[in-house]
């Protein structure tokens, strides 16, 4: 790692990839085979105020229901599973999310959509975009422009950030 000359370290993190990569850490928790999401809350004094993953609701089982994709609507996993921004809407601590901003690792459904707007979060940030194209995105950007909410697709600066768990030795 390099310095400057006035020996601060270079190399550090920005926001955006920190934010980003805590809504990555959090993805990690996902349950789902195919999709991990993560998500992150920022306020405007750049505090997190909030973070999930897409799971089941607390008290039902990962074990026992079903994660498949296809099948009867009540054989795969969506009707039961909460998306990774509602839960970090829900997660989120007493205060007030008007003027916050979502990192996402995938750009929000129109369900997701809705709830990002009416708590007034003003700004998405995302990663993946698989579903663009799909009428639930293009909702979501519909209502997204509509009501203001400001998007963007983040672009890191690095493509991967290593975290050692273990002492080093
Ligand atoms: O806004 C969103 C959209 C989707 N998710 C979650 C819900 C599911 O667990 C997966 C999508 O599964 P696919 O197999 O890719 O259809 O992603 C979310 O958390 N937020
Ligand atoms: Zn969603």
């Amino acid at each position: 790692m390099t310095e400057t000359s006035t020996g601060k370290r270079t190399g550090y993190l920005s926001w955006d990839d920190y934010f980003m990569a805590v809504a990555l850490l959090s993805a990690q928790r996902s349950k789902d085979p195919n999709t991990q999401v993560g998500a992150c809350i920022v306020n405007a004094q750049k505090h997190i105020v909030g973070v999930g993953y897409n799971g089941f609701p607390t008290g039902c089982s990962d074990d026992t229901l079903p994660w498949c994709r296809e099948g009867a609507f009540l054989d795969t996993k969506y009707p039961y599973v909460c998306h990774a921004e509602l839960n970090a809407v829900l997660n989120s601590g007493p205060g007030n999310l008007t003027g916050c901003s979502i990192y996402t690792a995938l750009f929000p459904c129109n369900e997701c959509a809705k709830v990002i707007i009416q708590v007034g979060i003003r700004e998405v940030v995302f990663l993946s975009d698989k579903y663009a194209g799909t009428d639930s995105v293009r909702a979501s950007r519909r209502m997204f422009d509509q009501a203001g909410v400001v998007c963007r697709q983040l672009i890191p600066a690095s493509s991967t950030i290593s975290i050692r768990l273990t002492e080093n030795g």
